[in-house]
């Protein structure tokens, strides 16, 4: 029934208009799957390897399609998995691509539902899965590689988890990107948006925690639930690493100040969330800011752990954060995905599954979000391609009741 039939891949847009791989994968019973690999600016340097598309396609149709058609059933994950590592040989998917990887890896977990007639969260996470929908973060305001001329920290996110439900989630932090465009406006501060959609205005980071702490405040009163405050601060991509100092701009801070700094506006603005804090080699530096405010925040590791459970081992032995970013491009297969989440639920880490700055209207993440119990989704607040993600995990909701 799932044995595969064949599977095709081509070039198509993502969302900053850059070729991607999409892959369609059929079955011998008629079971259809598409996917699309997304793709990062901000790329932590141990991540899977992400090929030029048109090459990524070629390899893919030289070492992989052989391997998959007539010899792996689209239903059985890790033998699809198994065969897309098997057919790479390395592991970082630098021969094939992890972009021809993950859409193919994707594409399969869909047919493999098709056949089933089930939700893809179930065909993935079980038949018990679908009562614990994640707490969206949604990037509101930015700039770093997202975004240039804006802020120096990369996202600023909103945290709705007050919300009562995942739709009410969704429409508060779409509330919360609203508001902000007044508070620009009322300001005089002219905006365009960056990569995800968030507002990309050229403010200091110190403005940028006033106007969205403001715009958290305001429709927290509206709605009557906590929305609170986030960040993606990205900080490899601020880490001067000759110098070993953070730049912001004309601002530097040591290693130490970084810790320091980041603490203090924990504290100062009640972070609920807080991603990439320190550089992705500095382990310690992770380690000490979950020692100091690891109680009252979720310290997420991105780059850090870039979904690769031998990284996240380390951070779990060392005491470096207590959540990890979960992107299935960064590693390559959903089967790699899975294992980093249940990897960090056994001990005790909470996992964040996530988008990517380019992305297209696929949403595998969606699913894969609420199949592992995942108690956070960060994948953007507006644009078509987010809308994506989070209008399936609304359908997904009423599904499930
Ligand atoms: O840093 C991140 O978390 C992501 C997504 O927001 O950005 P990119 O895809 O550019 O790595
Ligand atoms: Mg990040």
């Amino acid at each position: 029934m799932t044995l595969i039939r064949s599977v095709s891949l081509r070039r198509i847009l993502d969302s900053r208009g850059n070729p991607t791989v999409e892959a369609d994968v059929l079955t011998d019973s008629g079971g259809f799957g598409r996917a699309a690999a997304p793709s990062g600016a901000s790329t932590g340097e141990y991540e899977a390897i992400e090929l030029p598309p048109g090459e990524a396609i070629a390899s893919a149709r030289q070492h992989a399609v052989p391997r998959l058609v007539d010899e792996v059933h689209a239903g059985n994950q890790r033998e699809v998995d198994a065969a897309l590592r098997g057919a790479d040989g390395t592991d970082d998917f630098s021969t094939v691509g992890a972009n021809s990887a993950v859409a193919i890896s994707m594409a399969a977990a869909k047919a493999g539902a098709d056949v089933l007639g089930a939700p893809l969260f179930q065909h993935l996470g079980g038949t018990f899965r679908g009562g614990d929908l994640p707490i969206p973060l949604g990037n509101v305001l930015g700039g770093g590689e997202h975004a240039k001329a804006a802020t120096h920290i990369q996202e600023f996110l909103a945290v709705p988890h007050g919300a009562p439900n995942v739709s009410e989630a969704v429409f508060a932090n779409a509330a919360v990107h609203d508001r902000i465009g007044e508070l620009l406006d009322e300001r005089d501060m002219p905006a365009g948006k960056g990569d995800e959609g968030a507002w990309a205005p050229a403010v200091t980071d110190a403005e940028a925690f006033d106007i969205v702490a403001a715009a958290t405040d305001d429709v927290a009163a509206d709605v009557g639930f906590d929305v609170a405050v986030g960040l993606d601060v990205a900080a490899s991509e601020l880490y001067d690493a000759e110098s070993e100092v953070y730049r912001y701009g004309d601002v530097e801070r040591t290693p130490d100040e970084q810790v320091d700094y980041i603490a203090d506006l924990v504290d100062e603005y009640d972070l609920a969330y807080v991603e990439d804090p320190v550089e992705e080699d500095d382990f310690d530096g992770f380690a000490d800011l979950t020692d100091r405010v690891g109680d009252r925040t979720v310290l997420c590791g991105d780059d850090l752990f870039v979904t690769n459970v031998e990284r996240l081992r380390r951070g779990i032995d060392e005491g470096a954060g207590n959540a990890i970013l979960v992107k299935p491009n960064q590693i390559g297969t959903l089967s790699d995905a899975v294992d980093a989440v249940e990897l960090a639920t056994r001990n005790g880490l909470e996992a964040v599954v996530s988008h990517r700055s380019g992305e297209t209207e696929d949403t595998t993440i969606a699913h894969l979000a609420v199949a592992t119990g995942a108690p956070f989704i960060k994948t953007g607040t507006v644009g078509g391609e987010r809308t994506a993600k989070l209008n399936e995990l609304i359908r997904i909701a009423e599904d499930a009741v």
